[in-house]
């Protein structure tokens, strides 16, 4: 067995990502002395708390660090005082995208699951999603988040551009990726109304010509929405553009049981991006009440890079684990006491370094599941 030397710069954030990241980083510290491989965590400033710290939420010095490492792990970035402020001239946000931007990182892939442990719980109809496992394609630097933008006293405008080039990168991701899986593509666009998504279709259906194998189907946004909850086990692998890829995975994320649920990996022109697909939710900052699974399979996603698959595999069975003995965060545990974020960190990483039958189960923390809980 190869062992690996990997540098991974940790970009903890805002709000719940430090707690977050910092169990992520426990469990690949658990892969890492159980395979042997040395994994280094750098950890360095990115978004609300870089502003604080250094006036930019992004610095030079975080970016070059991305540039150096072998992968990134992201937290989340945000914060209220810049959500609630209009007139902020510097955002969290910006640094995000400055970083994907910087980084080509133009594919965010984010894989949905419906885990059967967690169906009598959810709010939709079980029959319905039991099952559903899709693959989103978001296109990650282009579109209206990187448009150019204006305003003044009574107008404002975000401009939305794609060339065949931005598009047609990710298409070939995403048909290649329907390969491996049930042979299923859905491009969702408004295409009856937007010239970008005239343009995505021509693209998309020239490309499919290369994929005689995938079925491909088009659906405009608004019907993909209705859906994604209605029937999701249509859905093999949806390619879609930035916005609209943002918001129907964060609606997806229901089918999965909660938005702590989902990960993502942002792949592109140079070293690959790790983030869970949720953000910086500040109402739970510091509680260790934040699900960690996003960030800890967003982790494993980063082990499948790396072409760690059976490290991977167990990280992902570990998660499994977790959730079969109802280790469960307050978003996902349906009554009576919850545990904390790190102690369904510490549970997956016992997991994974002893196999799941003699880990203990961890102490419950104090953590009467309600409303005041999951805001
Ligand atoms: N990639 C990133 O860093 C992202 C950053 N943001 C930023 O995050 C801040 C908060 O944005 P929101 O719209 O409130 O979105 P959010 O994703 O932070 O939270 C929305 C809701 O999802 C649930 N949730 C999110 N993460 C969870 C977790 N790990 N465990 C359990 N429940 C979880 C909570 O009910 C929460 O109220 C804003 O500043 C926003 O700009 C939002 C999305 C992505
Ligand atoms: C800054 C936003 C585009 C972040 C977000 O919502 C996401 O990437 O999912
Ligand atoms: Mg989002």
């Amino acid at each position: 067995m190869d062992v690996l030397n990997k540098t991974i710069a940790v970009l903890p954030g805002d709000g719940i990502g430090p707690e977050v990241c910092r169990e992520a980083v426990r469990v690949l510290e658990a892969v890492g002395e159980k395979f042997g491989h040395h994994f280094t965590f750098e950890t360095h400033l990115m978004g609300a708390c870089a502003i604080d710290a250094t006036g930019e939420p992004l610095p030079t010095e975080t970016l070059e660090a991305c540039f150096e490492a072998d992968a990134i792990l992201l937290g989340a970035i945000g914060d209220p005082k810049y959500d609630n402020n209009p007139a902020a001239k510097v955002r969290p946000e910006q640094g995000l995208l400055k970083l994907r931007k910087s980084l080509g990182l133009f594919a965010n892939v984010r894989p949905v699951t419906a885990y059967d442990v967690l169906l009598p719980h959810s709010p939709l109809k079980n029959d319905r999603i039991a099952g559903a496992d899709m693959l989103f394609f978001r296109e990650l630097t282009g579109g209206i988040y990187f448009g150019e933008k204006g305003r003044d006293e009574n107008t404002a405008f975000d401009n939305c551009t794609y060339s065949r080039y931005e598009i047609a990168r990710i298409a070939h991701l995403a048909f290649q990726a329907a390969q491996n899986r049930r042979k299923k593509l859905t491009l969702v666009d408004k295409a009856n109304v937007l010239e970008t998504s005239r343009l995505w279709r021509e693209v998309v259906q020239e490309i499919s010509l290369e994929y005689a194998d995938v079925a491909v189907d088009y659906l405009f946004v608004d019907n993909a929405a209705m859906q994604l909850i209605l029937n999701p086990r249509q859905f093999d692998v949806v390619l879609t553009e930035n916005m609209f890829g943002d918001i129907l995975s964060d609606e997806a994320s229901v089918i999965a049981g909660s938005l702590g649920m989902l990960p993502s990996a942002s792949v592109g022109e140079r070293v690959a991006l790790f983030e869970p697909i949720h953000g910086s939710y500040p109402q739970a900052k510091g509680k260790n009440i934040a699900n960690p699974i996003a960030a800890i399979l967003s982790a494993a996603m980063m082990l499948e890079h790396f072409e760690l698959y059976q490290e991977a595999e167990l990280m992902k069975q570990a998660v499994q684990e977790a959730l079969d003995k109802k280790i469960l965060t307050p978003d996902l545990a349906a009554s009576g006491v919850a545990y904390g974020t790190e102690q369904v960190g510490t549970f997956i990483a016992y997991c994974v370094l002893d196999g799941a039958v003699d880990v203990a189960l961890p102490h419950k923390v104090n953590m009467e599941v309600g409303l005041s809980t999951i805001i």
